[in-house]
């Protein structure tokens, strides 16, 4: 029915929220941890709640987290959704996520997957990515040009080659499909660190859409303290 109604696809974001945060090595998820006041969380999904372009936002969340409901999300709105069906890896929890919403989603309504580790989020990635993409027959990412000299180590880590930086990305999120192509895409590759690795291996070419080095993923406690740098200080980075 909607199919017949709708004049444009829609966009969903979908946060795979399921992780331990093992590297972390912290008491809680590091979803959770308190940053500027914020579980950090919070802050990339107020971006995309706030995003005018993205329609719901769905948190994948562990099926037995407790952290959640202990804070109040009513100020993000009434498109921010909670779902309960995390799985074992990452990969895992975003197919859950998408299974769940299928009832919702419709073939080729667009699904931007971000990590909720990925807190200094801004409107202007979300702007470009969305943009970009609009009439992109695949999808894409967000990602940035390698900027480093590269090596590469044997056992004993001592450098075995320097590897030509040419053509090589860092990927990041949000990573951008049509919800058809990203379910078969994963349903058919589990073994993945990202979105886009398993629509490459379904033979397509993700568009690599650049973005910053603001936009950085908390693995380690180093990146708590340069994420809440990066919060407060990137006035006037917006490319
Ligand atoms: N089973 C999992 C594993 C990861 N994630 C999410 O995927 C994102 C990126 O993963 P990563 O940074 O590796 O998070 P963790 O798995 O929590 O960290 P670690 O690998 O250090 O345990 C995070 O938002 C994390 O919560 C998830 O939803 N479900
Ligand atoms: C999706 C991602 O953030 C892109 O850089 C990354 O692959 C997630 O990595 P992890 O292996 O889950 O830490």
């Amino acid at each position: 029915m909607r199919a017949m109604q709708k004049s444009r696809s829609r966009h969903y974001a979908i946060v795979p929220a399921a992780g331990t945060g093992s590297r972390m090595g912290a008491a809680q998820p590091k979803q959770y941890l308190p940053l500027l006041g914020r579980p950090l969380i919070h802050h990339a999904l107020s971006v995309l709640c706030a995003a005018p372009e993205i329609d719901a936002v769905f948190v994948v969340l562990s099926v037995d987290d407790r952290e959640w409901a202990r804070h109040d999300w009513s100020g993000l709105g009434p498109k921010l959704k909670p779902l309960f069906c995390g799985g074992a890896t990452r990969a895992d929890s975003v197919l859950g996520g998408l299974r769940a919403i299928a009832h919702e989603a419709e073939q080729s309504d667009w699904v931007l997957v971000h990590d909720a580790a990925r807190p200094c989020l801004a409107p202007w990635h979300v702007d470009k990515l969305t943009r970009e993409l609009a009439h992109d027959e695949v999808g894409g990412l967000l990602a940035v040009p390698v900027a480093d000299t590269l090596k590469r180590a044997d056992h004993h880590r001592h450098v075995v080659e320097t590897v030509a930086r040419d053509s090589l990305w860092q990927a990041q999120t949000p990573q951008m499909f049509r919800y058809v192509m990203l379910r078969r895409a994963l349903e058919g590759a589990r073994n993945v660190t990202d979105e886009a690795s398993a629509i490459e291996a379904a033979g397509l070419r993700p568009r690599l859409v650049q973005g910053d080095a603001t936009n950085l993923k908390v693995t380690y406690p180093l990146d708590l303290h340069l994420a809440e740098w990066i919060l407060q200080n990137r006035e006037g980075v917006q490319q």
